[in-house]
């Protein structure tokens, strides 16, 4: 993202390693769903919001997770995506990116337990944000936060209750998350992309 430093974002990668193969995607997201059932003690209140782009088909995979343990509960009743980019802290600095939808589900978030969802997690910065816009559409009970991966090199006092892979990367490093929602069929993979 745009707060990685200039020389990360300016060189191409020279190398690339699979540090999470498709199924260990699964499993990572089958552990968090189970985990944030525990915590919640059920699927009571639950609502999961996505951060575009990929913490979307991120929230919709662990709310099906989630689902299927509840007779009668829809996913998509309990699946949302919240919009970051006019609260970021780097509006004036980074290139232009375009707002998408913010989509709450219908029972809204007052109240509620919210369960923000990321696929990385590395300054902080977009989750400070996050919680910035979820605050324009209501007040949760408690907010949480499930990513995929954390790479470290928090600039922020923000940290995740779920996760899936703690990842020890260099700060030249970059780490890419596909997934087939976004990035095509067949495509689910985490990688460590290393610069020069
Ligand atoms: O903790 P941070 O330093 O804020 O970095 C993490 C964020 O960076 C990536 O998003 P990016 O801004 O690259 O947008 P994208 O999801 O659309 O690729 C990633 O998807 C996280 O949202
Ligand atoms: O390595 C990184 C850092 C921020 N966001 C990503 O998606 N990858």
């Amino acid at each position: 993202m745009s707060n990685e430093p200039n020389q990360a974002r300016a060189t191409a990668p020279v190398s690339a390693r699979t540090v999470l193969s498709s199924d260990d995607i699964d499993r990572a997201l089958t552990r968090i769903a189970h985990e944030i059932i525990e915590a919640n003690k059920g699927t009571k209140d639950l609502v999961l919001l996505g951060i575009p782009s990929r913490g979307f088909p991120l929230a919709q995979r662990l709310a099906r997770r989630i689902a299927a343990t509840e007779p009668g509960l829809d996913p998509a009743s309990i699946t949302g995506q919240l919009d970051i980019t006019m609260y970021r802290d780097d509006l004036r600095r980074s290139t232009t990116r375009t707002p998408v939808p913010t989509l709450l589900p219908a029972g809204g978030i007052d109240d509620k337990v919210v369960v923000l969802v990321d696929d990385v997690l590395y300054s902080g910065r977009t989750i400070r944000a996050a919680l910035d816009a979820l605050a324009d559409f209501g007040r949760p009970r408690i907010v949480r936060l499930a990513v995929l991966v954390d790479r470290g090199h928090r600039e922020l006092p923000i940290r995740a209750d779920h996760v899936g892979k703690n990842l020890p990367t260099a700060t030249t490093e970059k780490v890419r998350v596909h997934l087939a929602e976004v990035d095509g069929a067949n495509e689910n993979e985490v990688l460590i992309e290393a610069r020069a």
